[in-house]
């Protein structure tokens, strides 16, 4: 039975050449859930995902993982127990890839305490891998889904998605959120999607965390996130009025209606003001927002 992780880092800073890519980075990771790691280009996202896997050792701080099995926080780095049951898919695959599709299978089996036969053949099949085909022979799309596929058999009770599923295309990758949201369901764990595709994912989050040049912008529940602001909807003259003392996230017109995404508490009074324009007041949207605190262009 596999059981949920927490991850925390204390003080977290990971340095190349003296420039920092984690600047002191204070982190809670709540066990069982699934959590959106966003950020641009560059943010910092993968050199989270390696040190949190324990690939890298930080530099300044600490990341501490603990509950499930595990029992007291432990430090990842260097510790064979703990990246046991910290599974990290990167697109790279982290697979030697002279040999053929089934030997990467054997090899992930023998290294994942919680690896399970039947979801990894049911995978294999559903992503249509060939398991003769040597690995270096397959098409990035499809090593990309080998990828996916060992990192959702593996079970690991601290599973990070390093924008693995990157090079698969549309139908692939909504396979893999489908299978992802139907194997938690079954077997909780505590998941990391890193990616920029915020709307592909925004559905499936529950917590998310924003990073900007290794600096954290923002930890929260989605929904909280969500209700930091507000979508108006309704003809373009009454949403211009009401959204007239607001700061604008987007704006959206298609022929007289228009849709502006705005940024602030709209309390009770102000959603009957609305209502009463005949306009509809819905949450911001995940990438509205996400463009907005790191200064991003859509
Ligand atoms: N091995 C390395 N050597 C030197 N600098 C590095 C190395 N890995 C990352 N960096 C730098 O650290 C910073 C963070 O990079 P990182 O790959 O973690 O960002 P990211 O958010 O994953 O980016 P992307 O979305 O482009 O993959 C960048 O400035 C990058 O140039």
């Amino acid at each position: 039975m596999t059981t949920a992780l927490t991850v925390r880092t204390e003080e977290l800073s990971v340095r190349f050449a003296g420039v920092p890519a984690l600047d002191r980075l204070d982190l809670r990771l709540a066990p069982g859930k699934i959590h959106g790691l966003l950020g641009r280009n560059g943010s910092g996202k993968s050199t989270l995902a390696a040190t949190l896997a324990g690939f890298r050792r930080p530099d300044a701080g600490r990341v501490l993982i603990e509950g499930g099995d595990l029992g007291a926080a432990q430090e990842p780095y260097e510790n064979a127990i703990v990246t046991s049951r910290v599974g990290l898919i990167r697109e790279s695959g982290d697979v030697p890839d002279s040999v053929p599709v089934k030997h990467a299978v054997r090899l992930a089996a023998a290294l994942r305490p919680y690896w399970d036969a039947d979801l990894a053949a049911e995978l294999l099949d559903r992503f249509e891998i060939p398991l003769n085909k040597k690995i270096q022979k397959l098409s990035r799309g499809k090593k990309s889904a080998l990828g996916v596929v060992l990192g959702l058999a593996g079970r690991a009770p601290l599973t990070i998605f390093d924008e693995s599923y990157l090079g698969m295309d549309v139908p692939s990758r909504n396979l893999f959120y489908d299978m992802l949201l139907a194997d938690y369901a079954e077997v909780p764990r505590t998941i990391v999607l890193s990616t920029h595709l915020v709307n592909e994912v925004s559905t499936m989050l529950e917590e998310v965390v924003i990073l900007d040049k290794g600096r954290l912008v923002t930890q929260s529940p989605v929904d909280a996130l969500r209700g930091r602001g507000a979508s108006i909807v309704g003809p373009a003259a009454a949403v211009d009025e009401f959204t007239a003392g607001f700061t604008v996230l987007a704006e959206e017109r298609l022929g007289g209606t228009k849709s502006t995404t705005v940024l602030g508490d709209l309390d009770p009074a102000l959603l009957g003001q609305a209502t009463a324009a005949g306009l509809e007041v819905g949450p911001v949207g995940l990438q509205d927002l996400f463009v907005h605190l790191t200064g991003a262009q859509s």
